[in-house]
């Protein structure tokens, strides 16, 4: 016999293991991470934990009362019906009507968008189907595919200036110059893989061990070296490049496509890992990606197109735009500040490569698919240095003191960033026994779970990671207005990147909290109560 409405509907959802999730749910103190830690707990006490994924594959069946968990936790609250499915998640998610607000709030619209792709496809069970799932599986790729393609392409047209002539629409399958400038660009960038030593990135819960090409720094001096050699011979080489842009990024595109292709094909047939995860709709597949770390020819295929191709035009763009400005203008103090942040900030990038392969989101939670590795040879020259492009046929009009204003401003941020990033990193390599603004630093001890079993880590609260907890992504996105600030009597133009990059900011952050409020739980749920702000201190 029950005792109460709520062990009776205990008992009918599943057992004991419910009976216990529950109560230690509605235990918990802090209302505001119910739902995150009900779905860790849903999942543990179920065996789909997200760091066991062949237990949980082997289990996923025993959590099939998990939906009735739903009607269980009405029950259990006498509250409201719960809302509207949320896709991937809800499934786990037993109380969903909390009304506190707090440092993580309620789960975020943008997760909407989110892929979650490191979060073992495994155990999250294929999504209930509906409008919600039509939309995010099938509309946002399709949307982000097809928008990235029709807006670099409209704004590549437009930014060329009033002589640009109708809008020609076989821009799209480049053209002679465009395919061999394309042609040598990968190929050179395919050979610099197998030259420097080898990187390892940290162990996977599958196993793997990351491989990495090193020398990123050597690279970069020799290719920019080189191309502003081959000025010697071809000294119109920077007018080429600037008169077939759109054509160059047509091609680049083309072969990320097919890059993309080959990384969906051998996910679906040649995994490197026999990793398990739940199928989810192809074109879904094919733009998250399936492998987290696969290797083409020998090399990481997201080292290789985001951080050696992509990273490439983040140097050649804007020389060669700035010689061509020069050569039409004349100095322009505008253009000069954002041609030279836009230097450092790749210089920085190449200085910190190996920290970007084997620390950052790119590398650790998203997949190689089109987002990553389609997307960057398009989007890294179309968007990300759109403005740079744009001021060519634009020159900036900006003072010299507000021009060199903003780009003392710019250097304070890029330091800035570079120090936050290098802190983590230096907090990490040394399990916390550095100094961190000349002290001991201060930690949270966090647990997670692997499939060889437990695993500690710590999440720094000293320094700029106890102040808020994304403020790298603050200084990125400063970097990025002041780079661009200086084309501002333009208007909305130059400011492309920043929108774009600033939505993909949002976007990851949501990602990057779900992450780590699935893998350290409580922990995670400390850090945000002592580090309660996400970009600003104070104010969000
Ligand atoms: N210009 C551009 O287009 C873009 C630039 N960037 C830049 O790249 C850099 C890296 O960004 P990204 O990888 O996204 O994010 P982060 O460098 O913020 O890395 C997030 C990860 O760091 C770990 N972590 C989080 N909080 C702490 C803490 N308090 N102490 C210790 N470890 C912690 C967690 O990983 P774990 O599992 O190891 O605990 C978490 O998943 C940033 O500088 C960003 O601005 C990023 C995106 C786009
Ligand atoms: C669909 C669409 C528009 C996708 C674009 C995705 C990529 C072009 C970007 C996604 C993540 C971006 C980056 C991450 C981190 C970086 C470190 C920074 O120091 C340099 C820039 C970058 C490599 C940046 C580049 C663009 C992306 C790969």
């Amino acid at each position: 016999m029950c005792s109460s409405e709520v062990d009776c509907a205990i008992e009918e959802f599943s057992g004991k293991r419910a009976k216990d999730l529950v109560r230690l749910v509605e235990k918990s103190s802090s209302s505001k991470f119910k739902d995150m830690e009900k779905e860790r707990m849903c999942m543990k006490t179920s065996g789909l934990h997200p760091s066991n994924p062949v237990k949980a594959q082997q289990e996923k069946q025993s959590c099939e009362g998990r939906f009735q968990g739903r009607k269980l936790l009405c029950a259990v609250r006498k509250a409201r019906p719960l809302p509207p499915s949320r896709g991937l998640a809800k499934n786990f998610k037993v109380n969903f009507n909390t009304s506190d607000e707090g440092a993580f709030g309620r789960p975020s619209p943008f997760h909407v968008l989110s892929t979650y792709s490191n979060l073992k496809m495994t155990v999250l069970p294929a999504p209930e189907k509906g409008l919600h799932y039509i939309f995010r599986y099938y509309a946002v790729p399709v949307l982000m595919m097809g928008g990235n393609i029709i807006i670099t392409f409209y704004c590549l047209w437009y930014g060329k200036g009033p002589d640009r002539g109708p809008f020609d629409p076989c821009v799209m399958m480049g053209n002679a110059f465009a395919w061999k400038f394309v042609g040598i660009l990968f190929i050179w960038c395919f050979l610099w893989m197998y030259i420097g030593g080898k990187v390892y990135g940290p162990v996977t819960d599958y196993g793997q061990i990351p491989e990495y090409t090193g020398g990123g720094f050597r690279f970069y001096f020799i290719t920019t070296a080189s191309y502003i050699l081959l000025h010697i011979p071809y000294p119109k080489l920077s007018w080429w490049f600037y008169e077939n842009f759109a054509q160059i990024v047509a091609a680049s595109h083309w072969c990320g496509l097919t890059i993309a292709v080959l990384l969906f094909i051998k996910g679906k047939v040649a995994r490197d890992y026999d990793e398990k995860i739940a199928p989810y709709p192809l074109i879904h597949e094919f733009y998250r990606g399936i492998e987290l770390h696969p290797h083409i020819f020998g090399f990481d295929a997201k080292q290789y197109t985001v951080a050696r191709v992509g990273m490439t035009y983040w140097s050649i763009v804007p020389l060669s735009c700035y010689f061509v400005s020069l050569d039409k203008w004349g100095y322009n103090a505008g253009f000069t500040v954002n041609f030279i942040l836009q230097t450092i900030y790749t210089v920085k990038f190449y200085f910190w490569e190996w920290e970007y392969m084997t620390q950052t989101l790119d590398n650790t939670l998203d997949r190689a698919g089109y987002y990553l590795c389609g997307a960057s040879p398009i989007s890294i020259p179309g968007l990300c240095l759109f403005s740079t492009f744009f001021m060519v046929a634009h020159p900036p009009l900006v003072s010299n003191f507000t021009a060199w204003l903003l780009f003392v401003m710019g250097i304070v941020f890029i330091i800035l960033e570079y120090q936050v990033d290098h802190q983590k990193t230096e907090f990490r390599r040394t399990d916390g026994k550095c100094l961190v603004w000349g002290k001991p630093p201060k930690y949270i001890e966090a647990e997670y779970e692997t499939s060889e079993g437990k695993k500690k880590s710590k999440l720094l609260i000293s320094g700029y990671w106890g102040k808020v907890r994304h403020i790298n992504y603050t200084f990125d996105i400063t970097i990025g207005l002041c780079t661009n600030m200086v084309g501002y009597h333009y208007g909305i133009w130059p400011f492309l990147y920043n929108i774009i990059m600033g939505s993909l900011h949002i976007h990851r952050l949501t990602r990057d909290e779900y992450k780590c409020m699935m893998k350290y739980g409580h922990a995670y749920e400390k850090y945000c109560r002592i580090v309660p702000y996400r970009l600003i201190p104070g104010v969000v």
